[in-house]
């Protein structure tokens, strides 16, 4: 609804529609029945635009673009309706103004905003453009480079830089409805012509045509297969190329391509499953409405490798005061010299600096070799090395020096949180945080409760995921958990395609194509090859432990591929070496190209093992490597693991590169269709007979069998009917 109410000769219109005024139907009907009542009433004089709670609007109701009677195309009307007010119409802003929000302020003729308010066009981020106008008045307003910048990648932009770019008239720090009346009764009797956004020409760039094709060519390498950007493009350069009323119509042809796009509803999916995942539960009735987290005033991080220094830099900018420790002053000089580097990094990225971050300051960030300094922090964050005697030695020694209420957390990628909770005196306490490298980078962070691990530590862990900026993602305990066990058969199909006769660049290629930031290959060999060596000798899959006379490509009766071991063997580490899957410039190289050895090595080794080489198409190495990860997810959905899609999802989008617009590997199954995978999965599963990632998941088949439900309704099939399974 928007409410409105009219004081001495300014009318005010309030957007009311909690939590962040969406302008959905029944709110851009009351705004336009205000608008109306206003220019018929002779007393008003002027018109100002605010929203309820301090927040102008969010923009369009999200969820209106999928519902049957779509919101498409109602808002730019109401957008016009305001700019040809023969009265001045001044936009409040504060809070947000976002999207469609942003665009019914650029119909207004003046715009006051708060100065802690934020401004943008996020619609490329839903799969959309702004469709009310928006591409064609802000290049009018601020110029096109500046609104390129903003529309095609949807940032939203302080209040500050909106004053700089002249998207707003004042900023305030004080009452922004108050400023915005004020400057309502002094404009009124003003001129509007040269206020009204549509009637003004596009500011000139020298060379226009050269520097839209730069733009292009930059909007097109960073867009790796969305088509919003691309499209939003279009429509800016419409607007410097054609009249305001042929913009507009360009401008909705553009919006119709997209809203019916597959790429729209991926994206606005990911939206809204980004927020569905807050609101946690454990298969014990657990869950984000009943626990409270406790405060985390001092945290600790035990480990100051490559995750250690991440996690604290993260702390760091999260504002929270820590203790960093490592096990030898050696390794504490080494770990403090490349944390204060990345944290001078980050504060340069930052309005204020280094003061903001203050960790030159021992009280915010103490490097210690002392665990007894541990002793009153609320919660340790362990991130030493993926190896569980020694975690188990850690969570002992915390669990006699920590406070009682301490919260202790371990990243691991895969080991077992209940093993090491077993090492403490508080299992209760004892929670798996698995970050993602770079920690203060990457975005995901995987929360995994054990047996024993309370609602309050849940709590506690999700709320420092939203102090660090990240999504976290709760999940139960078992080997890889989400992200590396889905990974592990996706990983694996891409070896048998090596071993049965593709490249390495022809697998990354495929799956790079598909949108995957890095394909599975180039992916390990920045990861480091050694990692999973490591793990699979800890398993006894290889190394000493394995026992004499074990065939070469079969592990407990099931196919495998000794292709990674014995790149290792042969010091092959990925990139710190300087060859892996592929080869670099030079040990620590970034340049992947082919390497002639590895394809001679592969033919010797398909020679060897008597494998005929096959040509392997696109669509198999697609299939082969998706289809077994999303059927691994359809058995951890089964299991009670993760208590939804959507959590698969989000992991999949924010930990390992899924490229967003396909919605995270659940989503797009589900727009594959639940019959094609499973009869893929079938033919395959056929063919290689011995590989159980390619078997399909009772839960996969059940889901087919009842007709290929929507994906929100997938759970309520599992909960009632699991026991048929
Ligand atoms: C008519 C067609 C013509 C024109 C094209 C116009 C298109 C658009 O305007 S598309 C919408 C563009 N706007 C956005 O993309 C903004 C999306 N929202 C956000 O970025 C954030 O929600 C926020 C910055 C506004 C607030 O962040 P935060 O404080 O962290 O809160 P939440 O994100 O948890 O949001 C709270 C609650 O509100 C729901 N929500 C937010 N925005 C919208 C929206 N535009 N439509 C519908 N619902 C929205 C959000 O989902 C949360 O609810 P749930 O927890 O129940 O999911």
């Amino acid at each position: 609804m928007a409410q409105y109410a009219r004081g001495s000769a300014v009318a005010v219109i309030r957007l009311r529609n909690p939590p962040v005024n969406a302008l959905s139907r029944a709110v851009l009907q009351a705004l336009e029945d205000g608008l109306k009542k206003a220019d018929a009433d002779p007393s008003v004089k002027a018109v100002m635009i605010c929203g309820e709670n301090g927040k102008f609007s969010a923009g369009a109701d999200i969820r209106g673009f999928s519902a049957p009677k779509r919101l498409g195309g109602a808002l730019g009307p109401i957008v016009s309706l305001i700019e040809s007010s023969e009265k001045p119409v001044v936009a409040a802003i504060e809070g947000v103004a976002l999207g469609g929000g942003l665009e019914v302020a650029l119909g207004c003729h003046y715009r006051v905003a708060h100065v802690k308010a934020r401004m943008g066009l996020p619609e490329v981020t839903l799969g959309l453009l702004p469709g009310a106008e928006g591409t064609q008045r802000l290049p009018r307003l601020i110029g096109v480079p500046a609104a390129l910048d903003m529309i095609t990648t949807g940032k939203h932009i302080p209040a500050t830089e909106a004053l700089k770019l002249g998207l707003v008239d004042e900023i305030v720090e004080e009452n922004t409805i108050e400023a915005a009346i004020r400057l309502a009764n002094k404009v009124i009797g003003q001129p509007l012509g040269p206020r009204r956004l549509s009637l003004k020409p596009v500011p000139k760039v020298p060379n226009m045509e050269a520097f839209l094709d730069e733009a292009l060519a930059k909007v097109k390498r960073q867009a790796r297969g969305c088509l919003a950007p691309e499209l939003c493009f279009q429509a800016v350069r419409a607007a410097t190329r054609s009249p305001f009323a042929e913009g507009v119509r360009r401008e909705r042809e553009l919006f119709q391509v997209l809203l019916s796009s597959g790429q729209a509803q991926a994206l606005q999916y990911a939206f809204f499953a980004e927020r569905a995942v807050r609101r946690w539960a454990t298969p014990g009735g657990a869950s984000w409405s009943s626990a409270a987290p406790q405060p985390v005033r001092r945290a600790a991080v035990i480990g100051l490798g490559t995750m250690g220094r991440g996690i604290v830099t993260s702390l760091v900018k999260a504002n929270i005061p820590l203790v960093a420790l490592e096990q030898d002053l050696e390794n504490l000089n080494k770990g403090r010299k490349a944390v204060m580097l990345l944290l001078e990094r980050e504060a340069m990225k930052m309005e204020g600096g280094a003061q903001v971050l203050d960790f030159h300051n021992p009280a915010r960030l103490q490097f210690t070799v002392d665990f007894d300094l541990l002793r009153d922090v609320d919660l340790v964050i362990e991130a030493v090395f993926e190896n569980m005697a020694l975690k188990k030695e850690i969570f002992h020694k915390l669990s006699k020096i920590c406070k009682p209420g301490a919260l202790l957390c371990t990243n691991t990628s895969a080991l077992n949180i209940d093993e090491i909770a077993s090492a403490t005196n508080r299992p209760q306490q004892v929670i798996g945080t698995h970050f993602f490298s770079p920690a203060h980078v990457m975005r995901l962070l995987e929360i995994i409760y054990g047996r024993h691990t309370s609602p309050t530590a849940i709590a506690t862990a999700m709320q420092l995921a939203t102090a660090l900026k990240k999504v976290g993602v709760v999940v139960g305990n078992c080997f890889g958990f989400v992200g590396n066990r889905m990974m592990f058969p996706y990983v694996q199909q891409a070896v048998f395609l090596l071993e049965e006769g593709s490249r390495p660049d022809a697998v990354d290629q495929v799956l790079e194509d598909f949108g995957f930031k890095i394909g599975p290959f180039r992916m390990s060999d920045l990861a480091g090859l050694d990692v999973g060596w490591r793990s699979r000798k800890d398993q006894g899959l290889t190394g000493p432990s394995l026992p004499a006379g074990t065939p070469a490509r079969q592990r407990h009766g099931q196919r495998y591929s000794p292709l990674p071991d014995l790149l290792c063997e042969r010091g092959r580490f990925g990139q710190k070496t300087g060859k892996g899957w592929y080869l670099y410039e030079k040990a620590g190289g970034r340049t992947a190209t082919p390497d002639p050895w590895l394809l001679n090595f592969l033919s010797q080794y398909r020679d060897t093992h008597g494998i005929r080489t096959r040509f392997i198409d696109q669509e198999e190495i697609l299939e082969r490597c998706l289809f077994s990860l999303i059927n691994e997810g359809f058995a951890i959905l089964a299991e009670g693991i993760a208590s939804g899609p959507e959590h698969l999802d989000v992991i999949y989008i924010n930990g390992y590169g899924w490229p967003k617009h396909r919605g995270g590997p659940m989503f797009y199954a589900s727009t594959v269709g639940l019959p094609r995978v499973l009869a893929k999965l079938q033919k395959y599963s056929e063919a290689h007979p011995d590989v159980p990632g390619l078997q399909p998941s009772a839960f996969l088949k059940k889901l087919a069998a009842v007709g290929n439900p929507p994906l929100k309704e997938w759970m309520s099939y599992l909960s009632q009917q699991s026991s048929k399974l």
